[in-house]
């Protein structure tokens, strides 16, 4: 059967001849395209409060000038990391770089006409900076609400520095507290049920597999993968590098969602509007006049003076 033709716009040309319309969604920096709005609605409840603060601190302290290669994670806090990169102006941010860690994300840096790159450019980040479901006093982290974790470790791991923003709900002394669906596990599809029996072997208490809400079937991430949700008992999350290491050995497994010794900082936002900034070396800053939901700054200035609240060059 002949291929129908394509029935063009009135005005554009096809590919084929050569000359292509313009991006429908283009990056900052390419035709002029004017400075973006990032439409994150301002939040309406402390939680969603707590989650912009952290955000903003942490890309005040972490997303200077001279970060070129940027690490954009997944979940409900990004969107404010990204609302934030955009208000330090269109002249920093039109020669950087963006890479996402999944759909999501891409779509927020699209959106926000932020340039799009991908990890196997630009297999080295200056800084990255995700979300996370728990976090404990060592920085450990659970990671894999969002089914993302594959791509968010990847991305952790090419980067420099980074970094974990929360609200106060995932601040906790060790894994699993506040968390209790278990540790997300993306699996390849053909080996679900071996992994499903060997995390049981492994010790995990009723282990599932993540079951989509608006499609008949399980979830399948990005990268065409199911995943499980493992939950153990405390013992075993208080010591979460031996039982990543011990999931991820399984074969099928093809990416565990804790992320172990690798978050330079945690910053997490807090009901009365302070933040607390958890280093890895241990020492924790409070951070009481974290910047002003109310005032943006309206140009990038710099690094943000934790104890002044004020931007400086
Ligand atoms: O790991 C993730 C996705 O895979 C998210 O970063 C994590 O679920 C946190 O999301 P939120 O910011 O919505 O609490």
């Amino acid at each position: 059967m002949p291929i129908p033709p394509v029935v063009l716009a009135p005005g554009v040309t096809s590919p084929t001849d050569g000359e292509y319309p313009p991006a429908v969604r283009p990056a900052r920096g390419v035709n002029n395209v004017p400075a973006s709005t990032v439409q994150v609605p301002a939040p309406t409840n402390v939680v969603e409060a707590s989650k912009r603060l952290a955000a903003w601190t942490a890309v005040d302290m972490h997303v200077t000038k001279d970060c070129q290669v940027i690490g954009i994670g997944s979940g409900s806090t990004v969107p404010y990391v990204v609302e934030r990169i955009v208000s330090q102006g269109p002249e920093v941010n039109k020669d950087r770089v963006f890479i996402p860690t999944g759909f999501q994300s891409k779509e927020l840096i699209v959106d926000a006409h932020l340039r799009l790159g991908d990890v196997d450019q630009y297999p080295h980040i200056d800084v990255t900076i995700d979300g996370a479901d728990e976090v404990d006093n060592d920085l450990n982290c659970i990671k894999g609400g969002g089914a993302c974790h594959l791509r968010e470790k990847v991305l952790a791991e090419a980067a420099d520095t980074w970094i974990v923003v929360a609200d106060y709900r995932k601040n906790s002394e060790v894994l699993g507290k506040t968390w209790k669906q278990g540790v997300p596990v993306e699996v390849a599809p053909f080996a679900y049920a071996k992994v499903l029996h060997n995390l049981q072997t492994l010790g995990s208490t009723g282990p599932k597999l993540r079951m989509a809400k608006m499609k008949a079937g399980p979830i399948v991430s990005d990268n065409g993968n199911f995943v499980i949700d493992a939950p153990f008992h405390e013992q075993e999350m208080k010591d979460p590098l031996t039982l990543l290491t011990r999931i991820k050995m399984l074969t099928g497994v093809v990416e565990v969602g804790l992320f172990c010794h690798m978050a330079k900082a945690v910053y997490f936002g807090n009901q009365d509007g302070s933040v607390t900034a958890k280093h890895y070396d241990g020492k924790t800053d409070q951070i009481d006049k974290p910047p002003s939901p109310t005032a943006p700054p309206a140009a990038f200035a710099g690094a943000y003076a934790a104890s002044s609240g004020v931007f400086t060059d």
